[in-house]
């Protein structure tokens, strides 16, 4: 008995004397620094309305009615800067660029990339440099070659004649999620599967259902304690799905590594190899302890997961949009049409001219937003941003969902139209100002040049395919669908009408 209260004082001894220090330390940063303002936000937990929230981009907007572009919100124990408009961001992300290249520490995050190794979530490191650097150079030696448009194309002669077969109402996710999935496997693995694959039908099931759960967020994340303490379900199971995943591409890494031939350089993973060999040659041993097989396979891992979740999203959006707009859709067939004809699929080459159908992929984009909220940053120094001050080691994060719904930049914001894109001849202009799908500075998109082709190739080809229509009854307002900081339609059903029987 006198053991238990004894114990219990202590448990409230502690967390009041936790609460004392997060108060007293949060009055010294309002004291020392000129934060942006920002909602009441609870110690520990943060802002109530936050965690009520269903979208982060949604609440970030009402957010910025009553405190303006720029704001500071506790999301858990994370303080967090976020920045709601154009300026703020070129001014972060592109003037001050160094100060905001870091990544938070979050743990969940530290699991799937076994403790910071790969590249989207590393710190701004030597380390981080030397791995975007020679990820980079081997993802532009991928797109040298006609490589890219090969592996398009094999993808869309195995997917468009299965679709082909739908009779009546279907939802089109699995066909899309395989023209994907077959582009990204053949640029990191040199392998493509068919739609029953059990490898294709598992990886997508755990990566849909893992970017739901890092969607809405853990609890563990925000309390940190947890971890040693006690692991909700939904936690224990998003770590068995990461270590399959990991699996995965250890195994596919491990295969690579003993067939590895220096003439044949068969794809992105052989590139990463090559670059390791390279290092053994020159005996860089610095630079050989940074590409370790952990390092690689994170990589590897980065490229194929954040090209398959943010491609498959995006092309459910524009699929969804044309359905819903047969105007806009038969403007897209006409120009292919003209431009390719029925009797090739669209190449690489056909892209420059198909103007009106990449502004139409663009402003699906704009609209529909794949990344609302980005990948979070962290500052590296105390630095200023919007002439508020910005502690080191703040979380910061870019709300593009509202740079591409912001009234100043975009006329008719909720409209969907083109021509936003297109120059007075009807070509693609200038890029408009305030549309950053890709972010920007120096942890912009690294696959931004793959991803361009790679959608405009997927989005032409099944607009020359098929003539795609709602069934009878659907509102043909796009309803929007996952939660937190991941967006995409609300699960949709399409007919479609072949274009080119075969
Ligand atoms: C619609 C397609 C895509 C969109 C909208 C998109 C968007 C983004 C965004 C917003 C970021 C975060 C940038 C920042 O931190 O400020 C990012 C990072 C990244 N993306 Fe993409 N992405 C797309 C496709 C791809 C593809 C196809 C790949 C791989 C081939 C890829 C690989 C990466 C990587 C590795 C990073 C981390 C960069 C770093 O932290 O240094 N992305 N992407």
């Amino acid at each position: 008995m006198l053991y238990s209260i004894i114990s219990a004082l202590n448990v409230q001894t502690v967390l009041i004397g936790l609460l004392v220090v997060l108060v007293v330390y949060k009055l010294r940063q309002r004291w020392k620094y000129n934060m942006p303002p920002g909602p009441f936000c609870w110690p520990l937990i943060g802002s109530y309305e936050v965690i009520q929230a269903k979208y982060l981009h949604e609440i970030f907007g009402k957010f910025t009615q009553k405190y303006g572009p720029v704001f500071t919100v506790s999301l858990g124990p994370y303080q967090t800067v976020v920045l709601n408009d154009i300026n703020s961001v070129t001014e972060a992300l592109v003037k001050s660029k160094a100060d905001f290249a870091n990544r938070p520490s979050i743990h969940s995050v530290d699991v799937l990339t076994e403790g910071g190794k790969d590249i989207a979530f590393a710190n701004y490191t030597p380390t981080w440099k030397l791995h975007r650097k020679i990820a980079g150079k081997a993802l532009r030696q991928y797109l040298a070659g006609n490589h890219l448009e090969k592996v398009l194309h094999d993808s869309m002669n195995k997917c468009l004649p299965l679709m082909a077969k739908e009779k009546g109402a279907f939802n089109p996710e699995n066909y899309i999620d395989l023209m994907v999935f077959n582009i990204l496997n053949a640029v990191c693995f040199g392998e493509s599967v068919e739609l029953d694959d059990p490898e294709f039908v598992n990886f997508m099931k755990m990566d849909k259902d893992a970017t739901e759960m890092v969607g809405k967020g853990f609890v563990e994340d925000m309390f940190p304690i947890m971890y040693k303490i006690w692991t909700t379900n939904k936690y224990r199971t998003v770590i068995k799905m990461f270590d399959e995943i990991i699996s995965l591409v250890k195994r596919k890494f491990q295969e690579h590594d003993k067939t590895f031939n220096s003439d044949n350089i068969r794809d992105f993973t052989d590139s990463l190899i090559l670059a390791r060999k390279e290092a053994e040659q020159e005996e860089n041993e610095e630079m050989l302890s940074q590409l370790s097989d952990t390092h690689l396979r994170q990589t590897i891992l980065d490229i194929f997961s954040a090209g398959i979740d943010t491609s498959r999203i995006t092309l459910y959006f524009a699929v969804r949009y044309m359905a819903g707009l047969p105007e806009i859709q038969s403007k897209v067939q006409e120009e292919i049409d003209r431009v390719v004809g029925k009797d090739r699929l669209p190449g690489i080459k056909d892209r420059e001219k198909l103007s009106y159908t990449e502004a139409t992929l663009h402003e699906a984009m704009r609209l529909g937003t794949a990344a609302p909220v980005g990948v979070p940053h962290s500052t590296l120094c105390d630095t200023k941003v919007g002439g508020y001050d910005v502690p080191k080691d703040t979380m910061v994060m870019i709300n593009h969902w509202a740079l591409h719904h912001d009234p100043n930049y975009w006329k008719d914001v909720e409209k969907f139209d083109p021509t936003r894109f297109l120059d007075e001849n009807g070509k693609l202009g200038m890029k408009p100002e305030s549309w950053l799908p890709f972010s920007a500075g120096r942890r912009v998109c690294l696959g931004e040049t793959v991803a361009k082709p790679e959608l405009h190739l997927i989005f032409a080809t099944i607009m020359q395919r098929f003539k795609i229509t709602l069934p009878e009854g659907t509102d043909p307002e796009l309803k929007l669908g996952g939660s937190g900081g991941v967006t995409m339609p609300a699960t949709y059903e399409v007919i479609i009408t072949d274009r080119i029987k075969t």
